[in-house]
């Protein structure tokens, strides 16, 4: 049984998922999601064209860490009683994977852990996050770590070698085979094309832009006025430059980010994209900036300079290759580095170099092979 429930899991979940499908004589798989986060997972589902076979649509106007805790705990009791699954996979170190992961220990269900290993060692970095993969890791029976640095984080947790296997990300395989798909087919590029220029009042093929995102739960509050005061400063200092920004659906995002940026002709403000958009999107950016994680794997594949707006990451291998670099949620920072890259042709080229830490887009092949062993 998979069990996942926002757009992040969702996106590396789905080619495990259908590898997981292709071996019916092998695997009798049940999707599960709890819809911790209801629109923006069901943009991932139709995109990977997937109908999950229970639904626990347990998103709630106004709901906080306890109430999604205990909404998830308890409703894979009952999901777990009905189906009785041998294995149940979670992925990373959302509240659904905690909570379902809890809910496995109590039921005696093992549970495997997709993208494990990730650490800051700081609890509070990202918050809920770390706490949640930790928590993740004390009860998972195997450990997919997508690199050789997460595979030593958990060995120094003592957790035994023989419970991990370094898969490399599934956030590659989910890449690799959007873009194939995209590549493949010139109407499908035609129709991305139009989506986009309904969005986008500018040459977005030819014109350099930024691509901004940005929803960490560390920098509601001052983190996000920081973000926009720096995005306000460089949009007037660089009128020729444009800074596309899909809002984050959540409120303490949107909030600050509507009133403060609205009103700059350089700067669009739009509505979180597709998946086979945002990809699309990406792959045409001059710069990425963003405090997300999963962008953090995906840019660097696509040669794409990454600024990422936290203090601390759990993914230091591409900044130690130079590709992605810290700036914090810090508007001096934010702004000294975007000019940088901007106005210095050698930083940009340092920065802007493809490739592939985080996977070869063959990580689901690895899971399933430890799986079949079980
Ligand atoms: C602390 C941390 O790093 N935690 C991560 C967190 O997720 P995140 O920070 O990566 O979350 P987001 O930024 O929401 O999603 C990113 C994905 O969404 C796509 N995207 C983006 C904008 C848009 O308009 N349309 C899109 O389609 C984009 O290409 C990318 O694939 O949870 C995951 C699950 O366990 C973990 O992996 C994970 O460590």
């Amino acid at each position: 049984m998979l069990v996942f429930g926002t757009r992040p899991e969702a996106i590396k979940m789905a080619p495990l998922y259908f590898a997981l499908k292709n071996c019916p004589d092998e695997f009798e798989t049940v999707l599960c999601v709890t819809a911790q986060h209801r629109q923006m997972l069901d943009q991932v589902l139709k995109v990977f064209g997937i109908v999950p076979d229970i639904d626990l649509n347990l998103m709630k106007p106004g709901q906080d860490l306890f109430d999604v805790t205990a909404a998830v705990l308890t409703g894979m009791r009952s999901v777990f009683n009905e189906h009785q699954p041998d294995a149940v996979l979670v992925h990373g170190d959302t509240t659904t994977s905690l909570a379902t992961a809890m809910a496995g220990f109590y039921a005696g269900v093992p549970v495997g852990h997709v993208e494990a290993g990730l650490r800051t060692h700081d609890l509070t970095a990202p918050f809920p996050e770390e706490f949640n993969r930790q928590v993740t890791g004390k009860v998972a029976r195997w450990h997919f770590a997508p690199t050789a640095v997460s595979q030593q984080n958990l060995l120094d947790e003592r957790i035994p070698a023989a419970q991990i296997s370094v898969t490399g990300n599934t956030v590659i395989d989910a890449l690799m085979w959007v873009l194939g798909r995209i590549d493949a087919d010139a109407g499908r590029r035609a129709e991305l094309s139009n989506f986009i220029d309904a969005r986008l009042p500018f040459d977005w093929r030819s014109e350099r832009f930024l691509l901004i995102t940005g929803h960490r739960r560390e920098n509601f509050g001052d983190g996000f006025l920081q973000i926009c005061e720096a995005l306000k400063e460089l949009a007037r200092g660089y009128p020729e430059v444009h800074f596309v920004y899909p809002v984050h659906l959540n409120p303490n995002v949107q909030g600050p980010v509507n009133s403060l940026l609205e009103g700059l002709n350089n700067v669009h403000l739009i509505d979180p994209l597709d998946y086979e958009p945002f990809v699309y999107l990406l792959k045409h950016s001059h710069i990425v900036l963003t405090d997300s994680g999963g962008i953090q794997e995906e840019a660097p594949s696509l040669g794409k300079p990454v600024l990422v707006m936290r203090d601390v990451t759990e993914r230091p291998e591409a900044v130690d290759a130079g590709t992605v670099r810290l700036v914090g949620a810090d508007r001096g920072r934010i702004v000294s580095n975007v000019a940088e890259l901007l106005d210095n042709e050698d930083s940009y080229k340092s920065m802007a170099r493809a490739h592939n830490p985080y996977g070869d887009g063959k990580a689901c092949a690895r899971i399933i092979d430890v799986l079949r062993s079980f």
